[in-house]
């Protein structure tokens, strides 16, 4: 027998600002009617009071119908055990979204003050576990680290038991980058802790798994609880955004599943949540529908235990090359503190954070004065661009070279080899001998060699023809912090750009030679 009779699914979103399209509220209205179950209406309303108003809209409907309604948000509903104690002094869910309901400021257009609150838990309830991490790198918030700490805090859980069983899901203490649910979570708890406190629906709502043990008593007029569309693989299709798929593919697979006297099954304690855990779950912690769900042998799926599976089953990942890029620079942009650098400088740091994914390289990079322009019109006037290993020449796109700048690695020279014998050094650092011909007003780009760096310094030293530009981004354990400290030291006149310590490496090199060409265009 169906158990509801209107599906709401909801992929909530944090946003500061009024927001629709990708990364934004969704929410997927269905109904059951005779047997069979159709979708009403997909809506992406703005703000998150645009959002309750539909959904509340939605619920008095059906109540008024005598409807029963099952609404899935898509965050979690409780933090790891301990936590909720630690945060609002009882070990039980309701209190911690009594806790959000009474704390968060969340206006009409969207501002909160979920950061805020997360950084003042840091620094007062959880002093003793300052979980809570991630926010916007420039957004200066006392208590909240922008990045998860090393060494993290011990003394609470850092994930719940559902989300160790599923496997992709994020820690509810992330506030801040892909992915993360913890803002979610926040104004999520508050706003439906105040519907629930609202006279028009007081006493009529129960929140899974809490309030209905499961599936031990689900006659409540509308039942809230927790989904996590990662648990099944939904592809966008001809759909405006993934979100869109998501909150439509899930409607409709529950409402399927109800009315196919299947959809019990997902609200169910799986068999093997038992003692502590279970009380865990049922007490604070919340569990995810459809976690643990086998899945009957009549249903073909590639899923194991820890999916719902969905008609639908290809990876969710972007696909596209150029949306992958904008998406990457977009969120580099936004995790990296440019400000010290002049605006020129800003695509070459731009790919370089890009090409190692490590927002914090941009701290201690240092581009020399005039380092940018030198590159630049070096390459406009078609000097060459020399380099020391193959891995940087490969990495440089060569369409991006207006030019046609020749590239010059000598290290497979057959010369090399006899010079590195004779002056018993490295390869790396013999071809540099050979470099004489091409050197003068070339780019040079070192991603590899600390040798190679040290001797080009030294045939600078010995009046060797100059360079206009020194990328200079040996990378490793040996020579590499010495050979750019002895660059730094004194830059022979040569504008340069380095990373100062141990970082660097070939895909660094390349990725400033095609910031230099290029931008962040191909
Ligand atoms: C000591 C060397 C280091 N190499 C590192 C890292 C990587 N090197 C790769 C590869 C494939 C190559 N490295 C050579 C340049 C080779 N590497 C060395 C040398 C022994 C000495 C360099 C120096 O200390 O200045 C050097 C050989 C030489 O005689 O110069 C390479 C030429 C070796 C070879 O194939 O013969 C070769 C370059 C090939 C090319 O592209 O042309 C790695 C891919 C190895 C790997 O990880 O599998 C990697 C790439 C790193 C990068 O981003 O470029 C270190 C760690 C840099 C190290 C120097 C510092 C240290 O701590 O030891």
């Amino acid at each position: 027998m169906a158990l509801f009779d209107a599906f709401a699914i909801v992929d909530w979103s944090a946003a500061n600002t009024p927001t629709t399209g990708k990364d934004s509220i969704w929410i997927a209205l269905g109904e059951r009617e005779e047997g069979t179950f159709r979708l009403i209406e997909t809506v992406n309303p703005p703000t998150r009071s645009a959002a309750m108003a539909r959904l509340r809209q939605f619920f008095r409907d059906a109540l008024a119908a005598d409807k029963r309604v099952f609404a899935g948000f898509d965050f979690p509903f409780g933090y790891p055990r301990g936590a909720a104690g630690a945060i609002a002094g009882t070990d039980d869910w309701s209190a911690l979204w009594s806790f959000f309901a009474d704390s968060v400021q969340d206006t009409d257009s969207n501002t909160n003050n979920r950061f805020e609150i997360a950084g003042r838990l840091n620094r007062d309830r959880l002093a003793f576990a300052p979980m809570f991490w991630g926010r916007p790198e420039f957004q200066d918030i006392p208590g909240l680290p922008p990045r998860r700490p090393e060494p993290y805090p011990d003394a609470l859980p850092e994930r719940r038991l559902s989300e160790d069983r599923a496997r992709k899901a994020q820690p509810v203490w992330k506030m801040h980058y892909v992915g993360s649910v913890g803002s979610q979570a926040v104004t999520g708890m508050a706003r439906l802790e105040q519907l629930r406190r609202d006279e028009e629906f007081a006493g009529k709502i129960a929140v899974w798994p809490f309030e209905t043990g499961f599936a031990d008593k689900l006659d409540a007029p509308i039942t809230f609880a927790e989904i996590y569309p990662g648990l099944s693989q939904i592809e966008k299709g001809d759909k405006s955004c993934l979100d869109e798929a998501q909150v439509e593919t899930l409607c409709e697979a529950f409402g399927r599943f109800d009315a196919e006297g299947r959809f019990e099954a997902l609200l169910a304690a799986p068999a093997d949540l038992q003692g502590e855990d279970k009380r865990a779950a049922l007490m604070e912690e919340g569990w995810i529908v459809g976690l643990g769900y086998r899945l009957s042998d009549e249903v073909p799926s590639e899923h194991d235990n820890s999916g719902i599976a969905v008609p639908n089953r290809r990876l969710h990942y972007i696909r596209e090359p150029s949306r992958i890029y904008e998406e990457s620079f977009r969120l580099v942009r936004e995790a990296t503190d440019l400000s010290r650098f002049p605006e020129e400088a800003h695509d070459l740091v731009i790919r370089m954070v890009h090409a190692c994914g490590m927002p914090e390289i941009a701290e201690s990079l240092v581009v020399s004065e005039g380092a940018i322009a030198a590159g630049r019109a070096a390459l406009e006037a078609g000097a060459p661009i020399i380099t020391d290993a193959e891995m940087v020449s490969h990495g440089i796109i060569v369409s991006g070279l207006k030019q046609q700048n020749k590239i010059v690695c000598r290290l497979n020279d057959p010369r090399t080899r006899r010079i590195a014998e004779r002056e018993a050094t490295t390869r790396s650092a013999a071809q540099v001998d050979l470099w004489t011909d091409v050197m003068e007003g070339a780019i040079v780009a070192i991603g590899n060699a600390p040798t190679a760096l040290f001797r080009l310094i030294e045939r600078i030293e010995e009046g060797a023809p100059r360079p206009a530009l020194i990328l200079a981004l040996p990378v490793g354990f040996v020579g590499a912090a010495e050979s750019k400290a002895e660059l730094l030291r004194d830059d022979r006149g040569v504008p340069f750009v380095t990373l100062p310590g141990r970082l660097g490496g070939s895909a660094l090199a390349a990725a400033a030679v095609n910031a230099l060409a290029s931008g962040l265009g191909e």
